[in-house]
This record gives C-alpha cells, sequence and structure tokens, in this order.
C-alpha cells in the first residue's frame, strides 16, 4: 500500500534527510515514525501525501509510483489519504461544521450527504454538539480532533499524522490516539510520526526510526 525503494530525500544542494530509505507499509497497518527534532519525520510523511518529491527513489502509494503520476491524477491519489499536519491549517472564517464540510465539496455529492458524512466524522471525534463554534473556540485538543474530522470525512483509505498529540496533556493526547486506533481497527492504514516514547509503548505495532540520516525498521517501539 505504502512502499520505499532507495528513496533519497535532500533539499537544495543540504546534506541527505532520508537516504535509501526503504520499506513496505501494508493495508491496515498502524505504524509510527520516530526520531529527534529534525531527523526528517515530517519530510517522510509528506513524501507518503505527495506533498514533496524524493529526490531519488521510488515512493509508491495505492499501488501508483508518485514521481510517475501526471499533475491532473496526483489530485485523487490525494483523496485517499488523510493528512493531518503540524500546523492543522483550520479556516477561522468558518465553523467547525464547514470545516468539516470543506473536503467534500470536491466530491460532488449533493449537501444533505455532505452533511451527513459531517455530521458522523465530527460525531466520531467526540465534538458533537460544537458545530457551530468558529475553531477559534476550540481548545487545542478540540482543534486537533477538528483536523482529524476533515482527514477523515472523505473516507481516506491512509491516515497520516504528524505530532498529533503534540502539547496536549495525557488523557487529551490518550482520547486522540484512540480516534486514530478506532479507524486503524476498521482497516484504515495509519502512519503517525511522534517521539512521544509514553505513547508510542501504549499504541506502536512497529516504528519506523530516522536519526541523523540512519533509518530503521522496527517491531514494537525503539529501545
Ligand atoms: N522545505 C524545506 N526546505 C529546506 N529544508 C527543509 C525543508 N523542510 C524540512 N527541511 C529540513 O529537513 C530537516 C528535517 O525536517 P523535518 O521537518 O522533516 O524534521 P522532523 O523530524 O519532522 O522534526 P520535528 O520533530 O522538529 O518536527 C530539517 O533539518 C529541516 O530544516
Amino acid at each position: 500500500m505504502i512502499e520505499f525503494q532507495h528513496v533519497f530525500k535532500s533539499f537544495g544542494r543540504g546534506r541527505n534527510i532520508l537516504a535509501d530509505v526503504n520499506f513496505g507499509i501494508e493495508p491496515g497497518e498502524f505504524v509510527f515514525v520516530s526520531g529527534p527534532s529534525g531527523a526528517g519525520k515530517s519530510t517522510l510523511l509528506k513524501l507518503v501525501g505527495g506533498l514533496e518529491p524524493a529526490s531519488r527513489g521510488a515512493v509508491t502509494v495505492n499501488g501508483h509510483r508518485l514521481d510517475r503520476l501526471s499533475a491532473r491524477t496526483l489530485p485523487y491519489l490525494r483523496r485517499t489519504v488523510g493528512l493531518i499536519l503540524q500546523d492543522a491549517h483550520l479556516l477561522f472564517d468558518r465553523n467547525a461544521f464547514d470545516n468539516v464540510m470543506l473536503p467534500l465539496a470536491v466530491l460532488g455529492l449533493d449537501r444533505a450527504t455532505a452533511a451527513t458524512r459531517a455530521r458522523a466524522a465530527m460525531e466520531k471525534v467526540g465534538l458533537r454538539g460544537k458545530e457551530d463554534l468558529s475553531p477559534i473556540e476550540l481548545s487545542g485538543g478540540e482543534q486537533q480532533r477538528l483536523a482529524i474530522a476533515r482527514a477523515i470525512v472523505g473516507r481516506p483509505a491512509i491516515l497520516i499524522a504528524d505530532e498529533p498529540t503534540a502539547n496536549l496533556d495525557h488523557d487529551s493526547a490518550t482520547r486522540i490516539m484512540d480516534v486514530f486506533r478506532d479507524f486503524n481497527r476498521v482497516g484504515v492504514t495509519t502512519l503517525i510520526a511522534s517521539h512521544d516514547t509514553a505513547l508510542m509503548t501504549r499504541y506502536a505495532r512497529r516504528t519506523l526510526r530516522i536519526d541523523a540520516g540512519r533509518f530503521e525498521d522496527i517491531a514494537g517501539v525503539p529501545a
């Protein structure tokens, strides 16, 4: 479902952030990406999401080599991937519900169907009753959950989240991780960047670790 073959990534003439990275993720896996700050976790996720090209090597997602996709096809593939990036990019000029409706606009659903799906997504992340609030009126944890609702409303096969629990207290972090685990249990392939060892100990079955250009594929949590 996600495959990296001899993937290198550098920015401009800079050092390789990723150097000869190889791994495969099967449908339905739950995988963490770990490593110190600046190691390249976000970069790896952006490569999977098609937001950054590899400098060398092949990134394959859902059977498509991203470097061979036309500019017209890439958006279709992106719709199968739900991205939750570090900056949630919520829109503060509209309410929480309309933030979740946004990705559905391109799917051509009628308004009633889209609204039903948006309500279900908000319910799933525990934001029922907050539909009319602006994102600015939500707590940090609620904003994270709103970003998750927006990422899942299009029913992606793959969920990618970059430090989704950063800056949250233990209870909020656990709640967010439980949301991911529930999606994973119904078959959504899940890839989460984190350097929260306590969380990983609790949830990780497999960890891709990046540290100073070295890449390791570890069953469970790094020692
Ligand atoms: N667009 C860019 N242009 C130039 N350098 C970049 C760019 N994006 C990332 N980098 C560099 O690549 C390296 C890896 O960054 P990345 O954001 O992937 O790390 P990270 O492991 O996610 O870090 P953190 O845990 O702090 O979020 C950093 O040295 C960063 O400065």
